[in-house]
């Protein structure tokens, strides 16, 4: 996809762009920038969540546009008064696919990202990490071709970021395009093929994953590397 002058305003403010990026090529991209820098407001701006004030978001292949064709992960699961499964199954449901067999593949992708709870139970007395793993099991339903993530990992430990880790780059190799925020430099080192530096609501660095950590350009993105405060 392509973006061109792509602006996002709310209450009389600009709160990203307008900027111009090129997301064109495989692989996962990291997007990362101090709080406020607009990352949330990008990857909802893609998803078709957030009203874009002006510019341009251009598909390469049309069937990406297409909400069903997208996963999210929000930072916050979004939770709904129903069992761990059913909270899974759910997307399916929506398309028209019989319960069973909805809760059938549910378990299935519950097991894939290393939810190992009562599934029966309700959602709500699942842990912080296990929110996460369910709203990624969730976001795996449809098989999405872009997966949208909005810090996935910041409740999780060690060994759960670890299983995360290795799922998303396993649904990478299965083609799925990834786009996702992250606070962890760690975390962004081993994932990145590409990154992008936001702040300020500025797309301030776009760079190969390896390149931006061994010779970041700007003065922002150096500073970040470094553990720096930015203002
Ligand atoms: N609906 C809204 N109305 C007004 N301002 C908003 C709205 N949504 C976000 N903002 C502002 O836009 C800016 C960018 O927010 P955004 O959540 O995209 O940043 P972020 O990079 O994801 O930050 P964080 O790392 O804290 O999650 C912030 O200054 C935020 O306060």
């Amino acid at each position: 996809m392509t973006l061109t002058g792509v602006s996002v305003r709310r209450r009389g403010r600009s709160i990203l762009g307008p900027l111009d990026a090129s997301l064109n090529g495989g692989g996962l991209s990291i997007l990362m920038g101090p709080n406020g820098a607009g990352k949330t407001t990008l990857l909802r701006a893609l998803h078709g969540l957030e009203r874009v004030s002006t510019g341009d978001i251009h598909w390469t292949d049309p069937k990406d546009a297409e909400g069903r064709n997208q996963g999210f992960v929000f930072q916050t699961p979004v939770l709904m008064r129903r069992s761990v499964l059913d909270c899974i199954a759910y997307p399916l449901q929506l398309d028209g696919v019989k319960r069973a067999e909805a809760r059938e593949q549910a378990r299935a992708r519950a097991n894939e990202v290393g939810l190992n709870v009562n599934l029966d139970q309700a959602v709500m007395f699942l842990s912080g990490g296990e929110k996460q793993k369910m709203a990624l099991a969730r976001a795996l339903m449809r098989r999405p071709r872009i997966l949208f993530l909005d810090e996935p990992c910041a409740n999780l430990d060690g060994r759960s970021v670890k299983e995360i880790e290795e799922i998303l780059l396993r649904i990478k190799d299965g083609g799925t395009r990834i786009l996702m925020s992250t606070h962890d430099l760690g975390q962004a080192r081993r994932l990145a093929d590409s990154v992008l530096f936001l702040h300020a609501g500025k797309l301030v660095e776009q760079a190969i994953g390896d390149d931006f950590f061994r010779a970041p350009q700007t003065a922002e993105a150096k500073a970040y590397l470094k553990g720096e405060i930015l203002l």
